[in-house]
Formats: structure tokens, sequence, C-alpha cells
């Protein structure tokens, strides 16, 4: 096997994007079975051993989703996984090779079924969401300047309570749509995960990191579990943004 993560750094979601991320690394030769012992582990940086394809070994952090991407900008970690949420939501000096086609949902505009918020240019609104600057973009472009309240979870609450109008928010299977009486508005983003690469480590550590890229080109290609996660997020044609 030619060397893939050799003398990589990898910076990698925990939670649900790593439970998707683990089979398709491991079939690159990023195997963390027997190293990490599952959600209980509360390890955070771990030393993948050297082997014969791999001599210098390979490093991995487990990091909150939101802080891929800075591990990766400041150059800490060499590659790392994040969603295009994440990545949509500060714009950041990174190379973004591979749609790895995991972690795939929507960011969708929703309100209260029972209570639609009819929108007019210039008109007050209040939505509130974990994603200020991509909410903004979108509201914007309709002519409108929402005051954004921002929260870290359970934002389907928001228009529940009266907090705000509407939401944006993460919808996989809309089942917490559904169960709060809200409903899809708008999708703003179709959402997987990608590969992101610092990009001095592109030049430094040519080597190992398009043999990484490559080797997960060709994983994915022979792997339904990407393509499908793909088309089951995004309709065809569409391309990142609704
Ligand atoms: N149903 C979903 N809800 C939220 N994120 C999802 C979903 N499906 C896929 N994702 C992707 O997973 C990423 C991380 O989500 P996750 O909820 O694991 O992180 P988090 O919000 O930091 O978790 P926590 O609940 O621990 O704060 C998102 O940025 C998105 O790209
Ligand atoms: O369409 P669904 O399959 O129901 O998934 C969407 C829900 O999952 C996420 O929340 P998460 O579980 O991360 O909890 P949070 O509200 O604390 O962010 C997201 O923010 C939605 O609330």
């Amino acid at each position: 096997m030619a060397p893939r993560a050799d003398g990589l750094t990898l910076a990698l979601p925990k939670g649900r994007i790593l439970k998707q991320a683990l089979p398709l690394l491991r079939r690159v030769g990023i195997d963390l079975a027997g190293v990490w012992e599952g959600e209980h582990d509360r390890r955070l940086l771990f030393e993948l051993p050297a082997r014969p394809e791999r001599p210098g070994g390979a490093r991995v952090l487990l990091v909150k989703p939101v802080d891929v991407p800075t591990y990766v900008e400041h150059g800490v970690a060499d590659v790392g996984i994040a969603g295009a949420d994440t990545l949509g939501e500060e714009a950041r000096d990174l190379y973004e090779p591979l749609d790895l086609g995991i972690g795939a949902c929507r960011l969708v505009v929703a309100e209260p079924a029972a209570r639609p918020t009819p929108l007019r240019r210039g008109m007050a609104l209040r939505v509130a969401t974990k994603y200020p600057r991509l909410t903004l973009n979108h509201y914007r472009s309709k002519g409108i300047q929402p005051e954004i309240i921002p929260l870290f979870g359970s934002v389907e609450l928001g228009p529940i309570t009266g907090l705000a109008e509407q939401i944006v928010d993460l919808v996989e299977s809309g089942e917490t749509l559904r169960q709060n009486n809200l409903r899809e508005v708008e999708t703003i983003l179709y959402v997987t995960s990608r590969l992101i690469v610092h990009p001095a480590s592109l030049k430094l550590k040519q080597a190992p990191i398009t043999a990484l890229i490559t080797a997960l080109r060709d994983a994915l290609a022979t792997d339904g579990s990407g393509s499908s996660a793909r088309t089951a997020a995004r309709p065809t044609g569409s391309e990142g943004t609704a």
C-alpha cells in the first residue's frame, strides 16, 4: 500500500460526522480501531503508530466540529473534515479538495406551520440561528435586514417561544421540525462534509497529502455510502448553495 497519511496531523470532528468518517478513513489506512475507544473515551489526541507504509506515523486531534477549520487554518493540523455549513459561515484561507459526501443535511429557513410570516422588503424580522453570517446573506438578498438572535442549540424553540418569527437551522430527517410543528420555508445550503487542507501543508507535505486525497477519492468512487449521502441531501444538478 502506498503511504497515505505519513507524518500528517488530522483534525477530526467529534460527534455525528466522526461516526460516518471512521469507516472511510479506515479504508485509506487511518484506523482508529483499538486506539480510540469510543464516545466515552475523553482523550483528544491520538498518535497512530508508524507502519512500514507510514514510517512517520500520523496524529489525530478530536475537536468540536465548528473548531476544525481553526486548527487547519493555523497549521496545527494539516488536514481536517468540516461541514459546508461551518465552512460557509466564516471565510477562511483553506484548500477544499474533496466533498466526502458524509454528514449530509440542509440549512433551511423554518417557521411555525400555523403562523407563517409573509416576507416583504424592508420588513422587521427576528431570526434565531447558529449561523448569523449565512442567515444575514440570505435575507439581505431579499431586501430584509433581520435582527439575528444567536443561539447555540435547540434553535427550533425560537419561534415556539416567541423569541423569533423564523429560524435558520440544519435539517436532516425533518423530525425535529415536525415534532415542534414547524415547516420548512426554503433551503439555503445543501451541506456535506469536506476535506480541508492547510495551504502551506499542501506544498510542504505534498506527497502524503496528495496520496491521501487520491486514496479518499478512490474509496468514495467505490463506496456507495458517500455518493448515496450526497444524493439524499442534494437534488440533481444543484451545487452547494440552494
Ligand atoms: N442533523 C444534523 N444536525 C446537525 N448537524 C448535522 C446534521 N447532520 C449532519 N450534520 C453536520 O454535522 C456537523 C456537526 O454537527 P454536530 O451536531 O455533531 O456538532 P455540534 O453542533 O458541535 O454538536 P453538539 O450537539 O455536541 O454541540 C454540522 O456542522 C453539519 O455539517
Ligand atoms: O432533521 P433532524 O434529523 O431532526 O435533525 C435536525 C436537528 O439536529 C440538529 O440538532 P442537534 O441534534 O445537533 O442538537 P442541538 O439542537 O443541540 O444543536 C439540528 O440543529 C436540528 O435541531
